[in-house]
């Protein structure tokens, strides 16, 4: 089930350093185009304030967050779906992972090199995107034609097949995700098994200035990104990697008085984990009380005995029934005695879809 966020972008626009900031992982960071080759990989805890209110209602020795990977991919540049810049490798290293963050340089700085020499942020998305466009375009190439054979001979699922390589094609061609598509679920079942880059989930991170971290919105390259990528109806987070990074190495108090001193409610970071946990199609569930209060990560729309299987095989294979009750009714009547009176506990069996947010303790028998 092990997920991973890609990070993905332009040489040097700061990506390393973002990985750094969220997994604490000391990747090499450089001012140089290609610092990164190998794709770097770490864990990020999620921030998730409702362990503490659990915590507060039932008391548990110590309280564990849940983790998720993300991977520091080397720079794509223009070129790299025709082997520029060992691009072909990097592209691969983009197939293994399961979202993309597309990290997207919105600062000036005249002594961190620009592959391009110039910072333009719409260029540079359409630049990467094009790449990967084309890589999916040679990647259905081959199988176009095959498929388009076997669908003139009259079999049906390479027929249905070709009908969607039909409509993709046209649309990479004219350097646009495969995402932009709508599919229906049938459909996306055989989209999926054409592993193409350009139809896993994205958000974009405008990485700005320091200066710009209280108010993002008032960077002009911030609004650019947040025009094009609302042409696909993706995600911007702006952030400030470096000062991110920075500020991951303090701890919680130094934390809170740098980000007052800035200005910022909230780390840009903190947004970014959670963005990129949704988009990965990631919930949290709970288990609380005796020696743990914990977060645990499923995959929306899994059922209460797959989500047991997570914290042990045998909660699955002996699954009898989940007690349930949602975070936002335990928060609301403070108390599990005052849930239950209101009728609030559920038990749920081996059809309930687990919802974001259940605090459940699992009946098994094995
Ligand atoms: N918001 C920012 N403002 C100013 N400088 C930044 C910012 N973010 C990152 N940098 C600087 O940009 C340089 C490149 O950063 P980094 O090595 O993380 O880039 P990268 O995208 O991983 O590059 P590569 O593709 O070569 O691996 C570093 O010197 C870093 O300190
Ligand atoms: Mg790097």
């Amino acid at each position: 089930m092990a997920l991973t966020a890609g990070i993905v972008g332009l040489p040097n626009v700061g990506k390393s350093t973002l990985f750094n900031a969220i997994t604490k992982a000391g990747a090499e960071m450089a001012n140089y185009p290609f610092a990164t080759i190998d794709p770097n990989v770490g864990m990020v805890e999620v921030p998730d304030s409702r362990l503490a209110r659990i915590d507060e209602i039932i008391p548990a020795k110590k309280i564990i967050h849940t983790t998720f990977e993300f991977t520091d991919i080397a720079g794509i540049v223009k070129g790299a779906s025709k082997g520029e810049g060992l691009g072909n490798k990097f592209l691969e290293n983009i197939r293994q992972v399961d979202a993309i963050v597309h990290v997207v340089r919105a600062f000036d700085d005249d002594n961190i090199t620009h592959v391009t020499g110039k910072v333009d942020p719409i260029d540079d998305m359409a630049t990467i995107n094009m790449e990967l466009a084309i890589a999916d375009l040679d990647s259905i190439q081959k199988r176009y034609d095959r498929v388009e054979k076997v669908a003139r001979s009259g079999d049906k699922e390479a027929k249905v097949e070709f009908e969607i390589l039909k409509r993709i094609k046209p649309v990479l061609e004219e350097g646009n995700p495969v995402r932009s598509i709508d599919f229906d679920k049938d459909e996306m079942k055989i989209v999926k098994g054409l592993f193409l880059l350009t139809s896993k989930p994205v958000l974009y991170v405008a990485n700005i200035a320091e200066e710009y971290m209280a108010n993002p919105e008032d960077c002009d390259y911030v609004k650019q990104i947040e025009a094009e990528a609302a042409k696909e109806n993706a995600e911007v987070i702006a952030l400030c990697a470096e000062s991110e990074e920075e500020i991951s190495e303090l701890d919680d108090d130094d934390k809170a008085d740098f980000l007052e001193a800035e200005g910022v409610e909230e780390s840009g970071l903190d947004k970014l984990i959670r963005a990129s946990y949704h988009l990965l199609g990631l919930a949290t569930f709970f288990t609380a009380g005796g020696k743990e209060t914990r977060a645990w990560t499923f995959r929306r729309g899994m059922k209460a005995p797959q989500v047991a299987g997570i914290i042990h095989s045998d909660f699955e294979r002996g699954f009898i029934r989940a007690e349930t009750v949602s975070f936002a009714d335990l928060d609301k009547f403070g108390s599990m005695a005052a849930v239950r009176e209101a009728g609030r506990l559920r038990s749920e069996g081996k059809e309930y879809e687990v919802q974001d947010g259940d605090i459940i303790e699992f009946r098994f028998n094995v």
